[in-house]
């Protein structure tokens, strides 16, 4: 339906129909030859009565020069010819006393002989105004400077295949109804941009400051994952000239999350960046393939309680992911340096080339920048080229020695024959020592660097980890049981030839100080998400093998299901390994509705954690409703006519999460057996099918989202601990409407826990 009735609304209707004409003849000059370009002109201008106004870029438009693009650009204003802004404002500069309005877009379009903006995009300082500025007096900056003014008007547009569908004026005390409506919408498996609803709190933690690493702590649905990405785009376009895109790269939890975020890149301007997980990247940097155990089969044994000692087992995970086993490691390192150090002197035969003193120097100071074994290289090229340029002296000196003899036996009074005797012998001397000197020469450095020890990253890392005393000698904090116990599992692990996820961050940070990565892995710019599932030392060795802090961190404690291995205070993040960092929180939640996220906080609760809480936009929707369960054939059947039901109301994705991948596998198996509904069983590594009845493991819904959300407990109920609640709590926050639980009775999801059970429906089957 379109909103007529507004005032403006034949304005801005002409206003668009020019804008789109004006793209479509850019975009046609820019794919056109020379030659075609006026007839083609020409004919896009038939019938089209542009405004006076615009006469202005009708002269520009006879310059066919100026519309040439790049085909990215080009490419761009294709992509949003139907949909060329969402948003306007009228600006009063106050340095020039000007009014301008500006459109506001996804991509910017100038006239280039006036100077004047068609259309501006969001990422540019002035579009600032838009999220930032109320009406009234306000001010950007761009480039260091500070511009001031009046804003008089924020208006949004709702345009829909090219046509303008509806306007809607913002003010201080409307609400944001795109927003709402937005939000109203159905998931599609897939997140989308929003750049036209950007919140003022989202739109600081996308336009903090460039140049520093952000981290913040964002509740379920803040749209963490949603504004990391957005970043990621401001950065691309306000830097364009200083990084390509290759320098930038996502890490992800898993390949399904990489999956869920791809369509929202491109809509970004966001492509050919890196895009992969923790682990794969890992991998690439060691150049190795080795044996790693599943990252969540701790998690899962955790959960099924299959760990013989969970206590300990838990303080290994922490301990491998903690700062105190960096220290240990960078202990190690001196000594390995030590070992690295050349003990004697270089020599070419009898020439003495270089001390060891200067040599341990230059590795021990002056390369000190250099990974170890790029250090014992570059000694190896120093050595090299002073043997080349030292090869000529060295002949002549060993020339003239033997010359000198030479010349005094020639001319010695001694018997002929004993003369003769000598001078041969001298001679073949000579003629030794020269070629001996010449073999040496090419020799000399491969020999004498076989006296530094050369071993894997491997070797390296198992010296430490399953050597008692070694590790002991670094490790006077531990106690012997620590000490025995960790070297034991580790020790294990090593007879397994596996590894866990755990180790990787030791095994990067050994591989940056000891080798170095490969320069094409260097990212200058890292976005991580679901961050609350590294450890300290993980996101250390991160920095500390790219040697750059610039990271987005984003991430919620309250979601972190790893947190025996993972962080659980950003404050030593933000204190011990990004201290040029700013933090952020984000307390709304978009996601979700009122219903929905109370009843998530009233279950968060159980754990005490000590964060801000989360407030959930308005938004509202029925309660989440708890359905006793029966047998296991009318269970099935029952959340099939709920799903039936939910689909006849408009509900698109639905997904059915059971706690474990063992309860997911059961309930596929029933789906097969009493229903005919489409179900993917979602694996890590898969896409999600929009058409289908989602079943995934509480785990795996982490950072994704369903218009409804069952939640199905056959076998295995959410008990009180830790990693429970949270995996209970991830689950409850995925859905935008809709939240069904499915139990044998209130306690398999600690309803008999909570002190507010009311926040809870109840349908009994
Ligand atoms: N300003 C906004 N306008 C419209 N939709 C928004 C806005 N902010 C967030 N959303 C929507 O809220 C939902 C949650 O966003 P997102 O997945 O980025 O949150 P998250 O903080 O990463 O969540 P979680 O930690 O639970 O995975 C998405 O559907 C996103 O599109």
């Amino acid at each position: 339906m379109q909103n007529i009735q507004h005032p403006d609304y034949q304005e801005e209707l002409e206003r668009l129909e020019f804008t789109k004409k004006y793209m479509e003849i850019v975009i046609k000059a820019s794919e056109s030859t020379e030659e075609n370009f006026r007839e083609n002109l020409k004919s896009s201008l038939e019938g089209i009565d542009l405004k006076d106004s615009s006469l202005s870029y009708m002269s520009m438009l006879t310059n066919s020069n100026l519309l040439r693009r790049t085909e990215e650009e080009v490419k761009r204003l294709k992509k949003f010819e139907n949909k060329p802004y969402f948003a306007k404002i009228n600006f009063l500069r106050e340095e020039t006393n000007q009014e301008e309005i500006l459109y506001i877009g996804k991509v910017s379009l100038f006239d280039k002989e006036t100077q004047m903006p068609i259309i501006v995009d969001w990422r540019s300082p002035v579009a600032n105004l838009y999220y930032d500025g109320r009406l009234g007096e306000v001010s950007y900056e761009a480039e260091g400077e500070k511009y001031e003014g009046f804003l008089s008007q924020k208006r949004q547009f709702i345009i829909e295949n090219g046509e303008l569908t509806d306007i809607r004026d913002i003010d201080l005390t409307t609400n944001d109804e795109l927003l709402q409506m937005s939000l109203a919408n159905s998931s599609s498996n897939r997140l989308t941009e929003i750049v036209s609803t950007i919140q003022e709190e989202q739109n600081n933690v996308i336009r903090a400051d460039l140049n520093k690493p952000i981290i913040v702590q964002g509740a379920a649905g803040s749209g963490k994952t949603t504004i990391a990405l957005h970043r990621l785009s401001y950065f691309i376009y306000t830097y364009a000239e200083h990084f390509t895109p290759n320098q930038l790269m996502i890490l992800a939890p898993n390949r399904l999350f990489i999956d869920y975020i791809s369509e929202v890149l491109p809509e970004l301007g966001v492509e050919n960046i890196h895009q992969t997980t923790f682990v794969d990247y890992v991998l690439k940097c060691i150049g190795k393939k080795i044996k790693l155990k599943h990252p969540d089969e701790k998690l899962l044994k955790f959960m099924n309680r299959e760990i013989q000692e969970p206590e300990l087992t838990r303080w290994i995970s922490a301990f491998k992911g903690s700062l105190q086993f960096r220290d240990i490691i960078n202990q190690y390192l001196q000594d390995i340096l030590k070992t690295l150090l050349p003990k004697e002197d270089f020599y070419v035969s009898k020439f003495r080339l270089y001390s060891a003193k200067k040599l341990r120097k230059l590795i021990t100071y002056e390369y000190e920048y250099l990974p170890y074994y790029q250090r014992i290289e570059k000694i190896k090229r120093v050595l090299q080229n002073h043997v080349r340029t030292e090869k000529k002296t060295m002949i002549e000196k060993i020339t003239n020695f033997y010359d000198e003899k030479l010349e005094r036996a020639l001319y010695s009074k001694a018997d002929p024959e004993n003369r003769r005797k000598y001078v041969s012998m001298a001679l073949d001397k000579k003629d030794y020592a020269l070629k001996e000197i010449n073999k040496e020469v090419r020799t000399a450095v491969n020999t004498y660097m076989k006296q530094i020890p050369k071993h894997d990253l491997f070797h390296y890392y198992k010296e430490l980890v399953t050597n008692k005393e070694l590790f002991s000698k670094y490790a006077p904090d531990l106690t012997e049981q620590q000490i025995e116990f960790f070297c034991n599992y580790q020790f294990l692990l090593y007879t397994e030839k596996s590894f866990e996820i755990e180790d990787l961050s030791a095994l990067l940070y050994l591989q940056g100080k000891l080798f170095g990565i490969d320069k094409m892995l260097r990212v200058k710019n890292v976005v991580i998400d679901e961050a609350q599932d590294y450890s300290y030392f993980q996101l250390f060795a991160l920095k500390s093998v790219l040697e750059t802090d610039m990271f987005t961190i984003v991430g919620d404690l309250a979601q972190g299901i790893h947190s025996y291995r993972g962080i659980n205070d950003w404050s030593i993040v933000y204190k011990e390994i990004f201290p040029r960092a700013s933090y952020k929180t984000l307390q709304k939640s978009y996601r979700t509705t009122i219903e929905i996220m109370n009843a998530a906080n009233e279950i968060l609760k159980l754990l005490q954690l000590n964060l801000p809480t989360v407030e959930p936009v308005v938004r509202h929707s029925q309660k989440p409703t708890f359905i006793e369960t029966t047998t296991e054939k009318a269970t099935i059947e029952k959340i099939c006519s709920e799903i039936e039901r939910m689909y006849s109301e408009g509900i698109k994705t639905v997904a059915v999460i059971g706690k474990t991948n063992n309860e997911c596998k059961k309930l596929a198996k029933l789906f097969g057996k009493y229903s005919t509904l489409p179900i993917q069983f979602l694996q890590e590594n898969e896409e999600i099918n929009k058409d289908e009845v989602v079943i995934v493991s509480s785990h795996l819904s982490k950072g994704l989202e369903f218009d409804a959300v069952i939640v199905c407990t056959l076998d295995e109920t959410f008990e009180a601990n830790e990693i429970d609640i949270k995996l209970l709590y991830v689950s409850m926050t995925r859905p935008l409407h809709r939240l069904m639980l499915f139990g044998k009775d209130k306690s398999c999801f600690l309803l008999d826990q909570i002190e507010d059970a009311s926040l809870f429906g109840e349908l009994v089957s």
